[in-house]
């Protein structure tokens, strides 16, 4: 077989609200991105930003066919716009963590003998034994969670062996709900997937294992065969989204990662893994003597849409320039707003404080878009900072998600963080690294570091700088901002 030349690797995310893809050349140059919205362009599926949201506001699920179909959409388009499969070496990807997938007795046959005349979507309908697949929105096994940590001796135990305490979103409750209120469904089961496993598995043709560095296997001749990759074309493990970002952006040591997408979150590389009551540590995707530790929110983009909507007239523009006009640390404003069960801290509610914390019904619209920006990222250093995480000189703060393309948004981030705040050029920097995956996937069998494999890419740039004067206006607002949630906390548990 003659080896290929000018070769791509493609980097695909299955993240909550879309499904993207980019490819990446040998010099590591990003030669194509797409994208398929689930909302907009797969509306019979009738998704709100990619979940169904259901009556008890705690449950929430995507159909895993929405995903199949997605994937068929993305594959086609590519194919239209005159994408050259047969250039492709290797794949990798990621998904949204902890969503699981149920695929039914006889599935694993069908995805070996797919026939590539006809669609995915139509070949894989009846393979799934559980349609609603839970996302990791969904906050519906409390008790799932309560048993768990009992029989495992405390949350902090579970914590020390598995780098979390029991969390609702997480696929062991969520396994445990499903054999506990459908067992019909889950006997029917043969084999249970992460979104990124599930999605490994269809360019398989084959079951993939869960989340392993640098797993390997050949792509399906369904693809060969419909969309012309190469047979030599390698399936490289798919990851988490956050895994992904934290190879694409090249996160170092020191620097801390702020990703803006339909979740937010904050995540750091670490050597040294303690696990605690909050927050998590997982395994580190391209390093494995190293960890990552990570915090997630419930309240990200969604909540910034929603507040945008009611006070800026739909218009991000509109958004960014009460942002401009409002003076750093709101006049001492301050606001919390968890439309849903937040995850960090488990509270809800939107929560508004004046100056002297006494606490009011409404601000005014810039007064409220400042507030909303401004606590989320004091959450997000507060929460970093109670897990040991310190800004110190020379912290970079990276930026990524949908958000991290609004410089205004970016603004009020390096403020206060008091640190720089840098992106990288690509808006999704799960799939780009999950592109850079599939290349040193080939490479890690003569030993090569995913350092060394990427050293040519592009550095992040620089987005934003701290305004002069920032420290002294969010020092004390951190504090303020720590003991008003503590008290919202606490009102919670009492209710
Ligand atoms: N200019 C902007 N300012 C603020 N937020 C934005 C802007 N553009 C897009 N977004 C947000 O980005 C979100 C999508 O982020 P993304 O990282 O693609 O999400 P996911 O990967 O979870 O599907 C949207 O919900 C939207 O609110
Ligand atoms: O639950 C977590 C991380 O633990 C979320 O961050 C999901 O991974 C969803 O990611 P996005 O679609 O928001 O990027």
């Amino acid at each position: 077989m003659a080896e290929l030349t000018d070769c791509y690797y493609l980097g695909f995310d299955f993240s909550t609200q879309q499904l993207k893809v980019v490819a990446v050349d040998d010099s590591l140059q990003v030669t194509y991105q797409s994208n398929v919205q689930f909302d907009s362009d797969l509306p019979e599926f009738r998704t709100q930003g990619g979940v169904h949201i259901h009556e008890n506001r705690v449950t929430v699920t995507s159909p895993v066919l929405m995903w199949v179909k997605a994937l068929d959409l993305l594959l086609e388009k590519m194919k239209s716009s005159g994408f050259d499969f047969s250039r492709v070496k290797a794949i990798s990807g990621s998904g949204q963590q902890h969503g699981n997938v149920y695929w039914k007795k006889g599935a694993r046959k069908t995805l070996q003998c797919l026939d590539p005349e006809r669609c995915l979507h139509s070949l894989l309908q009846n393979s799934f034994a559980v349609q609603d697949s839970p996302v990791w929105m969904d906050s519906s096994t409390a008790e799932q969670c309560q048993r768990l940590e009992c029989a495992v001796g405390g949350a902090q135990h579970l914590a020390d062996i598995t780098g979390s305490r029991a969390y609702e979103r997480f696929t062991a409750n969520q396994i445990a709900k499903i054999y506990q209120f459908q067992q019909d469904r889950y006997s029917e089961t043969e084999r249970i997937s992460l979104v990124s496993s599930f999605a490994a598995s269809l360019f398989l043709g084959n079951y993939a294992p869960v989340d392993y560095s640098d797993g390997k296997g050949s792509v399906s001749p369904y693809f060969v065969k419909r969309f012309g990759l190469p047979k030599v074309c390698k399936v490289v493990a798919f990851t988490g989204d956050n895994p992904g970002s934290l190879a694409g952006m090249r996160l170092q040591e020191g620097d801390v990662a702020v990703s803006l997408g339909t979740s937010d979150t904050v995540f750091l590389w670490i050597k040294e893994p303690k696990p605690m009551l909050e927050g998590h540590i997982f395994c580190n995707p391209v390093d494995h003597m190293s960890y990552m530790a990570l915090i997630c929110y419930k309240n990200g983009s969604l909540t910034r849409e929603r507040i945008r909507n009611v006070c800026a007239g739909g218009s991000w523009e509109d958004f960014s320039v009460a942002l401009r006009s409002s003076p750093m640390g709101n006049n001492g404003n301050i606001g919390i707003y968890f439309d849903a069960m937040e995850i960090t801290p488990p509270a809800v509610g939107i929560h508004r404080f004046n100056l002297d914390d006494k606490t009011v019904a409404a601000f005014t619209p810039e007064v409220e878009i400042r507030a909303l920006i401004e606590g989320q990222f004091l959450a997000k250093r507060v929460h970093a900072e109670k897990l040991g995480y310190r800004i110190i000189q020379g912290t970079r703060v990276l930026a990524t998600g949908g958000a991290s393309s609004n410089k205004d948004i970016l603004q009020v981030l390096s403020d206060v963080f008091n640190a720089p705040v840098y992106t990288i050029n690509v808006a999704n920097s799960s799939c780009l690294g999950c592109a850079y995956r599939a290349l040193h996937g080939l490479s890690v069998d003569i030993g090569m570091s995913f350092a060394e494999a990427v050293s040519k890419a592009p550095e992040a740039q620089l987005a934003v700088t701290p305004t002069p004067g920032a420290r002294k206006v969010y020092e004390p607002l951190l504090r303020r901002y720590a003991d008003l949630e503590e008290r919202i906390l606490k009102h919670t548990m009492t209710q």
